[in-house]
């Protein structure tokens, strides 16, 4: 590339072309910037008309003022394990009913790696699975991403270690667990508030309902795209390689934790994956017997 000098006889001449670059330059730049980011107010009035959506849309849009309570602590956590004496859980506590907390650095970077190829061979448009096992389409509103269930079957290698992981950081079993999930959100991609539990009734036969839910993050996110809990006034920020965890039914008697009601809010530029993990009532130590209830 030829350097433009603004000065000398030709300066007229070469003002003209620079001004030309530039405009050029700008435009191109323009048209990046168009490609990486989406309208905020077009996803926000999109999510109008549900219930919650008021709550969430502003807790999204504005953030949360969480107060600090006793509860609000962080710690490195053994469980009482004694190999996480040299490697403990970085535990930090988010609310205390229902129960939620964040382990921050629980999936390394090359299983993050790995769990992505292997979930990029097999998008699927989102859906939402039902009790009866089949696969609904979800209405695009409620919630826009890429959808894959990683059969553990077949990749026994990345997920033999995870689980045990899992129950080491939870304290419960994953053996009644459903598969992995995981979603790539893409620009202005969300999830309405939801409970993440099955409506009484409707709990699966041989495992009950959601007890817990672990919700890994494959990436960063920067200032949007959070978890959001609209009751709670919380928003989980998006940290690359923590699992957020929350009780989606009381431990005393597992009805629903009405307050466990979340949603993603809307990602206004990058890329978001997340992966998890539902743990059921089946064979968990639970002071209620779940098929009674
Ligand atoms: O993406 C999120 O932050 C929430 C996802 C979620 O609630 C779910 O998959 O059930
Ligand atoms: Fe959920």
């Amino acid at each position: 590339m030829n350097l433009i000098i603004l000065s000398g006889p030709n300066y007229q001449e070469y003002t003209e072309k620079f001004e030309r670059y530039y405009r050029l330059m700008k435009n191109e730049l323009f048209e990046l910037e168009k490609e990486s980011t989406t309208d905020i107010m077009e996803v926000y009035e999109y999510l109008i008309g549900h219930e919650y959506t008021n709550d969430f849309r502003n807790l999204c849009k504005h953030g949360v003022s969480r107060t600090l309570t006793k509860y609000s602590k962080c710690r490195y956590q053994t469980n009482n394990l004694f190999y996480r004496i040299l490697m403990p859980f970085k535990e930090e506590d988010i609310n205390s009913e229902p129960l939620i907390k964040i382990y921050h650095d629980v999936l390394y970077d090359d299983e993050i790696l790995k769990i992505k190829t292997l979930a990029l061979e097999n998008m699927n448009d989102a859906h939402v699975k039902s009790v009866d096992g089949k696969d609904d389409v979800l209405e695009e509103k409620t919630r826009s991403g890429q959808v894959y269930w990683i059969s553990e079957v077949d990749a026994v290698e990345y997920f033999d270690a995870l689980n045990t992981r899992i129950e080491s950081f939870t304290g419960f079993s994953t053996k009644t667990a459903e598969q992995y999930q995981i979603v790539n959100y893409g620009l202005g991609g969300h999830y309405l508030p939801h409970h993440d539990s099955f409506a009484k009734g409707t709990e699966n036969v041989e495992f009950g309902n959601r007890l817990v839910t672990v919700l890994f993050y494959l990436t960063d996110v920067q200032n949007d795209g959070y978890t959001s809990f609209p009751l709670l006034n919380i928003n989980a920020p998006v940290d690359k390689g923590a699992a957020l965890v929350w009780n989606n039914l009381h431990m005393s008697n597992g009805q629903l934790f009405y307050e466990s009601l979340h949603g993603s809010c809307p990602l206004l530029k990058g890329n978001k994956w997340i992966m998890t993990k539902w743990l059921y009532e089946e064979g968990q130590h639970l002071p209620y017997n779940w098929k009674n209830k």
